[in-house]
């Protein structure tokens, strides 16, 4: 809008809108006399009564109130928190659409933020069997007077949405969770309220910061089957905890990894500094084909395994290495890239800011007898300066950075060392366009983007980039 120019729609106006297409947070998006409108749970095809509820300079948000037209690409949502839960944002949109917004979803953000219109973007790799996909789940514990609640909180609030037996659906869990972890969880919650001692009864539930179990983080190894549990509490005495350990492992005996992690820090902070193993060892292990890895409590491992085949298959595939290539695989995490790409490369560097998951990644390396692999600890963008500073050249450099990108400095870091092939993995396509500019501003031709679907009924989608220097 310029100045002097009244907004097209006003707030609490109702307007009947063309759904046509969904932003990055998965809400339908259509055009009410030129500005963007967002509807959350509107599906694109959709024709929609909807109450605008928010107003801003470039668009405006409204309350869906009624469907006059269904889009053909409509279903029933399989869940029933679904809306209530922010979780899922695409179960109401079939699959296969799912699949084809997403990958609009990235062409639109590469052209919008970096003006890459003419980059080959590939149809987004989906899932065959695209439910009980993750191998973590993280559930707040919520003490009430009256009982422990293990849930998901709502978006952008702290209302949990409880999992487990109560409600709608009680003891199914969640829908994108691997089973087994969803029948760990049900039972967790319920020794806990046998076992809890006297914190719940003492706390009222919006003192939510001074709770004394904070969450639940189960972990599965899905091709070896092995299953951690992690308790996040705070530091005082638990006097249930034997009685608690005595009757989760003989009703499941098979548990690989328990552990008790201390945490007295801020809210937002998932987990404290120290842990206790209270049976089994600290950490599992999978395998991610020919390779064994095992996995920290806190150490990142990518959350659906199927789909991360894929996108490490890709990342080789892109990589394109012969043997006699050295390779830097920054943002390591656990190792996963750089041994997965090490039978093929002469030596492999891997960086990573975590310790433990550096220790994990050395560990990795010796369980799979790979020898040319080098794992560094500290921030990507202090490693790779020092790396070119002892005059390593590497052919490929792998960047899978979070959320938020690379640092600049990484980026001019990268483009100074004049690496001829740079594959970029991503789960944030904003972040990734911005990057892409610069590498493409910088001498490199963006070759070829691949979508993976990493996240099925949610509004993420993982990329693999392919960039040559040009
Ligand atoms: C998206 S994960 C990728 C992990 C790994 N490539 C994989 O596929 O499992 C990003 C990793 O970067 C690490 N990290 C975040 N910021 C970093 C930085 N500035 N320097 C080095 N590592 C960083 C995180 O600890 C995390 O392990």
């Amino acid at each position: 809008m310029t100045a002097g120019q009244s907004f097209p729609v006003q707030k609490n106006e109702r307007i009947v809108l063309q759904i046509s297409g969904i932003n990055h947070s998965g809400e339908g998006v259509g055009r009410y006399r030129g500005l963007a409108v967002f509807v959350p749970g509107a599906a694109p095809g959709d024709q929609v009564v909807a109450e605008v509820s928010d107003v801003k300079k470039n668009y405006a948000r409204a309350r869906l109130l009624g469907i006059k037209t269904a889009s053909p690409a409509r279903r029933e949502p399989e869940c029933g928190r679904f809306s209530r839960c922010g979780g899922c944002r695409l179960q109401h949109i079939n699959y296969g659409e799912q699949l084809m917004l997403k990958t609009i979803l990235v062409k639109d953000s590469l052209a919008r933020i970096a003006g890459l219109e003419k980059v080959k973007v590939r149809a987004a790799a989906g899932m065959e069997h695209p439910w009980h996909y993750r191998n973590k789940v993280h559930f707040q514990v919520e003490e009430r007077p009256d009982k422990i609640a293990l849930g998901f909180y709502e978006e952008g609030t702290h209302n949990l949405t409880a999992f487990f037996n109560e409600g709608a659906c009680p003891g199914t869990g969640c829908l994108l969770v691997d089973d087994e972890l969803n029948k760990l969880a049900a039972l967790i919650e319920k020794l806990l309220n046998r076992h809890r001692g006297p914190f719940g009864r003492r706390i009222l539930p919006q003192k939510r910061q001074s709770r004394f179990f904070r969450h639940i983080v189960l972990r599965k190894g899905f091709f070896t089957g092995e299953v951690m549990a992690v308790l996040v509490t705070g530091s005082g005495e638990w006097p249930g905890e034997k009685a608690f350990v005595k009757e989760l492992l003989s009703l499941r005996p098979g548990l690989v990894s328990l552990v008790r992690n201390i945490n007295d820090g801020p809210p937002g902070v998932l987990f404290g500094k120290k842990s206790r193993c209270l049976a089994g060892r600290e950490h599992i292990k999978d395998r991610l084909g020919h390779l064994i890895f095992r996995i920290s409590p806190s150490s990142f491992y990518q959350v659906n395994p199927v789909q991360t085949l894929v996108l490490y298959n890709k990342v080789q595939q892109y990589a394109a290495l012969t043997g006699r290539e050295t390779v830097v695989d920054a943002y390591s995490g656990i190792g996963s890239i750089a041994l997965f790409l090490a039978g093929r490369a002469k030596r492999v560097y891997g960086l990573e800011a975590l310790p433990d998951a550096v220790a994990d990644a050395r560990k990795n390396a010796a369980l799979n007898k790979i020898t040319n692999a080098e794992f560094l600890t500290g921030k990507v963008e202090s490693l790779i300066p020092i790396l070119a500073a002892q005059g390593q050249r590497p052919e490929v450099v792998v960047l899978d950075p979070p959320r938020h990108g690379c640092g600049r400095e990484v980026l001019e870091a990268v483009v100074q060392m004049q690496v001829p092939r740079l594959v970029y993995v991503s789960c944030n396509p904003a972040t990734l366009a911005r990057d892409l500019r610069y590498f493409a501003d910088n001498g490199y031709l963006v070759d070829e983007v691949q979508p993976v679907d990493m996240f099925p009924w949610t509004a993420h989608v993982e990329c693999v980039v392919l960039m040559s220097r040009l």
